[in-house]
């Protein structure tokens, strides 16, 4: 069997009366972000109902089968809103040859229900849903950020949520669905050598992914250099009425904590016959489908030292000065939306060649 990552796994399920239950999950949640940049978080359904979550992939399987015509219609822009084909997003473009192997579609902010960017008619009827679903997720987002603030003990402990706050502006965030064919279905794909996203760090402050039991690809370097995959399902959580939600560190909040949080870089594989290995009970010869949903802080907030003794106290320990060998979070940045626009430009090349 595959070596696996070993991630920590929090329940977020705490008595809301019970401080020093907060507390102890917080501090829990901070040293598995300063030690792996991935949390599971287990998922019984109290803040994501795991109808909403099941809702969402029923949604994603409808979009990526529609007419060409129709996603072509909502194609990427410069928003970063819309449908990005196959092959057209290269996260690694340093090592790879051709683009990722996969489809993607992001949506933006929702204003009232209503989307703010063309929708595919087969399923514009689940708007509202798509918009229900992008709010809890949010929720979820400042949840973890009020725990990181207080385990981090920012003061004031709310630094990060009120970083982003919707009324404060618009921001980055975007929920995406996320479309792999297999292997069978890309003829083109040198399973040794391509990938179906190449390695990357995220760009915001927090990632929340959903993926699908049984559906293999994930991986993750870890501290010395080798790629391990990431279970759908890790041990102790086989009985959860769902997956656990994949958490994981983005590097402006590491950027934003002095490399304290690390962002730890992650790509999809092809499993069988290519890179990857597989877990026990996981394979890639399915259609693989993930949903994924970028946190980011209103644009304009500045990226100013957080204040908190421990961020302070932390020595960054390479050269990049983030602390965790992250080429991407360096300190020029100024605000949220200058570190998104500086990403973005590096892996849609055609979309930003003018
Ligand atoms: O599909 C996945 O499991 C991960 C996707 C991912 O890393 C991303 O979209 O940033
Ligand atoms: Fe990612």
């Amino acid at each position: 069997m595959a070596k696996v990552a070993r991630i920590p796994i929090i329940d977020l399920n705490y008595d809301d009366q019970d401080e020093a239950q907060r507390v102890r999950v917080a501090k829990d949640l901070v040293e598995a972000a300063v030690e792996h940049g991935f949390i599971y978080i287990k998922n019984t359904g109290t803040d994501i109902p795991v109808s909403a979550v099941d809702d969402a992939f029923t949604l994603s399987k409808k979009l990526f089968a529609a007419p060409l015509e129709e996603k072509e219609a909502c194609r990427i822009q410069t928003n970063n809103r819309g449908w990005s084909a196959m092959q057209y997003e290269t996260l690694d473009p340093a090592h790879q040859r051709v683009g990722d192997f996969k489809e993607a579609f992001n949506f933006g902010e929702f204003i009232n229900g209503k989307a703010q960017q063309p929708i595919p008619p087969s399923i514009s009827p689940h708007e509202s849903d798509i918009s229900n679903f992008r709010d809890l997720c949010y929720e979820m987002c400042l949840k973890i950020n009020t725990l990181l603030g207080i385990g981090l003990g920012v003061n004031p402990t709310d630094f990060f949520t009120q970083a982003h706050l919707r009324e404060k502006g618009p921001s980055g965030s975007t929920l995406r669905y996320l479309y792999y064919p297999p292997l069978t279905q890309t003829p083109d794909a040198n399973p040794a050598g391509d990938v179906r996203a190449g390695a990357h760090s995220d760009y915001g402050s927090i990632t929340m992914l959903f993926r699908l039991r049984g559906q293999a690809g994930l991986e993750i370097l870890t501290p010395d250099n080798t790629w391990v995959p990431v279970p759908v399902t890790p041990e102790g959580t086989e009985n959860d009425p769902a997956p656990p939600i994949l958490v994981n560190i983005a590097d402006l909040l590491s950027y934003w904590t002095n490399g304290l949080l690390r962002s730890t870089v992650h790509r999809v594989v092809f499993g069988s016959g290519g890179r990857g290995k597989l877990v026990q009970g996981e394979s890639d010869t399915e259609p693989r489908y993930s949903i994924a949903y970028f946190c980011h802080p209103v644009g304009t907030a500045p990226l100013t030292a957080v204040p908190s003794e421990r961020v302070r106290n932390h020595k960054p320990t390479d050269d990049s000065g983030n602390g965790n060998g992250n080429p991407y979070a360096e300190r020029k940045v100024l605000t949220a939306d200058e570190h998104l626009q500086m990403r973005l430009r590096a892996s849609y090349l055609q979309l930003y060649k003018d």
